[in-house]
C-alpha cells in the first residue's frame, strides 16, 4: 500500500507542479481487478478502489501496515459505486449497490468482498476507511435515503446538490462523513466560495467526466493557493488548513469525505473571495 505522508502548509508554498502531484493527488484508481489502497497519514485515511471483472476482490491490505489482524478490526469504511451494478457482502449479508449509492461497513466485520453483476459493465467501487473505536451497524442508503442541500445559482455557475449518506442523522459512524456533490448541467465550480476546517482534513474523488475533460482542483492557504489538474476518477487529498475548490471544463460529480474532530458537516470557516489571493 502506496503511503503519503503529511506536509507542513510552509512546505507546500515552494512545492513545484510534479511535488504537489506527487503529496495531494491520486491519479491511479480503478484499476480492472485490483484493490488499490493509498495510506495517507493525514487522519490516516485509506482511500481506495475495487473494480471486479473477471473475479470478485476482497478488502485485504499488508496488514503489518494497519498494525490489526484484519482490516476493520480498528476501522470503518464508506463505499461508494461509481459504476455498473454490483454487490458488497460484509460478513454473511450482502448489499446491492447502483451507481451513486453508499455502503457503511463498521468496525468488526472481518470479510468485505466487492462483485460485479456484469462484468460487461463493471462496479467501480470507491473506499474511504478511517480509524474506528465503536462498532455502528453496516448500513446502505441510495440518493433517495440522502440528507440533500441544494445550493448555488446557475448565475454563479455552481448549482448543485449534495448528497449526505454517512453522518450524524443518516448513516451512524465514529468519525467517518461521506456523500456525494453532483453539478447540474452547464454549471462548472463546487465550493467556491470556498472554506477550510482546521479540525477535519477531506478526501475529495472526481468523477462523471468525459475522458478529456479536467477539474481545476484548488488548494493551499487561502493567501497562497495552488492548482492541481485533475482527470476522471481521480482523488485528492486536502489537508485540514487547505481550501479545496474546483472549476471544470465540463459538470462533474464528486465524492467527499472527512474525518478529524468533529462530523458537523457546516462547521467550515468560510474564507472571503476578497481574502483569496
Ligand atoms: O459542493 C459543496 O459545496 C460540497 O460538496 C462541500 C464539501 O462537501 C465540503 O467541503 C464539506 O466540508
Ligand atoms: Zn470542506
Amino acid at each position: 500500500m502506496e503511503n503519503r505522508y503529511v506536509s507542513h502548509p510552509n512546505d507546500v508554498k515552494k512545492f513545484d507542479t510534479t511535488r504537489l502531484r506527487e503529496e495531494f493527488l491520486i491519479e491511479s484508481l480503478f484499476t480492472p481487478d485490483q484493490l488499490v489502497t493509498v495510506y495517507s497519514h493525514v487522519d490516516r485515511y485509506i482511500v481506495g478502489s475495487a473494480v471486479p471483472v473477471s473475479q470478485d476482490i476482497k478488502l485485504e491490505v499488508d496488514l503489518k501496515q494497519i498494525g490489526a489482524d484484519f482490516f476493520l478490526e480498528r476501522r470503518e469504511v464508506g463505499i461508494i459505486n461509481v459504476g455498473g451494478a454490483g454487490s458488497v457482502t460484509a460478513d454473511s449479508e450482502s448489499f446491492e449497490l447502483g451507481v451513486n449509492e453508499c455502503l457503511y461497513i463498521g468496525l468488526g466485520v472481518k470479510d468485505v468482498v466487492f462483485k460485479s453483476s456484469d462484468s460487461a459493465s463493471p462496479a467501480k467501487f470507491y473506499l474511504v476507511s478511517t480509524p474506528a473505536h465503536k462498532a455502528y451497524p453496516t448500513k446502505k442508503a441510495g440518493q433517495g435515503e440522502a440528507i440533500k442541500a441544494h445550493l448555488g445559482s446557475i448565475d454563479s455557475s455552481n448549482e448543485r446538490t449534495i448528497n449526505k449518506y454517512i453522518l450524524p442523522g443518516g448513516i451512524e459512524s465514529c468519525q467517518l462523513v461521506m456523500g456525494i456533490t453532483e453539478l447540474e448541467p452547464g454549471n462548472m465550480w463546487n465550493t467556491m466560495p470556498c472554506h477550510t476546517h482546521n479540525r477535519r482534513s477531506e478526501v475529495y474523488l472526481y468523477f462523471n467526466m468525459p475522458e478529456d475533460a479536467a477539474v481545476f482542483h484548488f488548494m493551499g492557504e487561502p493567501q497562497e493557493t495552488r492548482h492541481l489538474v485533475v482527470r476522471n476518477e481521480q482523488a485528492v487529498i486536502s489537508p485540514s488548513w487547505s481550501i479545496h475548490s474546483g472549476v471544470g471544463t465540463n459538470n462533474y460529480t464528486f465524492c467527499w469525505a472527512m474525518a478529524g474532530e468533529n462530523q458537523v458537516f457546516d462547521d467550515m470557516d468560510a474564507v472571503a473571495m476578497k481574502d483569496l489571493k
